[in-house]
């Protein structure tokens, strides 16, 4: 089994951020032992060889994977018996998440209430695009975007949206490295911004040099 335990001691039992208290969980013959937290505004990077299970915990903590034992808190709030659908949670999964019948636009209003974001949350969407250098492409479908400006896309929707977690799988994995930098530097600004907490998984240290408040090696 492997085990990560980290952060209790500096953060305590205070019940803001995020608490992973003694989850298990595992797939097939392997399992895990998490016991961590993170506090608001903060990043944690995930790192660990291929196969070690990063994705797993996001999935778990998403609600996509039940855990085996344990217990996830978000901001008072514990989630982790909570449907997938109903946990204050943004993913942005390797396989990017975009409808491929729908342009961009639409696929970034997909992350508000109904679709319908307001004004102020629109205004961030299309800054974040002129960022991050999509904005040229909001009338296009998916399938005419390059694996990079999809990325990008997928992750406007996931940081923008109202939500305090964020689980990010290797969100910079199809980036150049000029991209990736202001990618990473836009993220760190907006969970400053929103006092949002994300988890990061990557594979390579300069992320966790460049932008985690705490990194945890599975
Ligand atoms: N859907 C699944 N069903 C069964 N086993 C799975 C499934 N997904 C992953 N696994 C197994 O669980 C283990 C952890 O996989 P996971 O995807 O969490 O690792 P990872 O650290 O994210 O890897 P990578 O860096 O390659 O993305 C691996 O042994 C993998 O083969």
């Amino acid at each position: 089994m492997t085990d990560t335990t980290v952060g209790l001691r500096s953060v305590g039992l205070r019940s803001v951020g995020l608490r992973v208290d003694s989850l298990q969980l595992s797939r097939g013959h392997i399992s895990w032992s998490h016991h961590f937290s993170v506090r608001p505004g903060n990043l944690l990077v995930l790192m660990g060889e291929s196969g070690a299970g990063k994705s797993s915990l996001l999935e778990c903590i998403g609600g996509f994977l039940p855990a085996d034992a344990g217990e996830i808190w978000l901001n008072n709030q514990r989630i982790d018996q909570l449907d997938a659908s109903q946990r204050p949670v943004s993913s942005l999964f390797q396989q990017y998440n975009l409808f491929e019948h729908i342009s961009v636009a639409e696929n970034l209003r997909l992350g508000f209430c109904r679709a319908q974001p307001n004004t102020m949350q629109w205004q961030q969407v299309l800054q974040a695009c002129e960022h991050l250098g999509v904005a040229d492409l909001l009338q296009r479908l998916p399938g005419d975007l390059s694996g990079g400006q999809r990325q990008r896309v997928a992750l406007i929707r996931t940081v923008l949206r109202d939500k305090p977690l964020l689980l990010l799988d290797e969100p910079f994995s199809a980036l150049d490295a000029v991209t990736r930098q202001i990618a990473g530097d836009w993220i760190r600004t907006e969970l400053n911004k929103a006092n949002k907490i994300a988890i990061l998984v990557t594979h390579q240290q300069s992320d966790s040099d460049g932008w985690a408040d705490q990194t945890l090696m599975i």
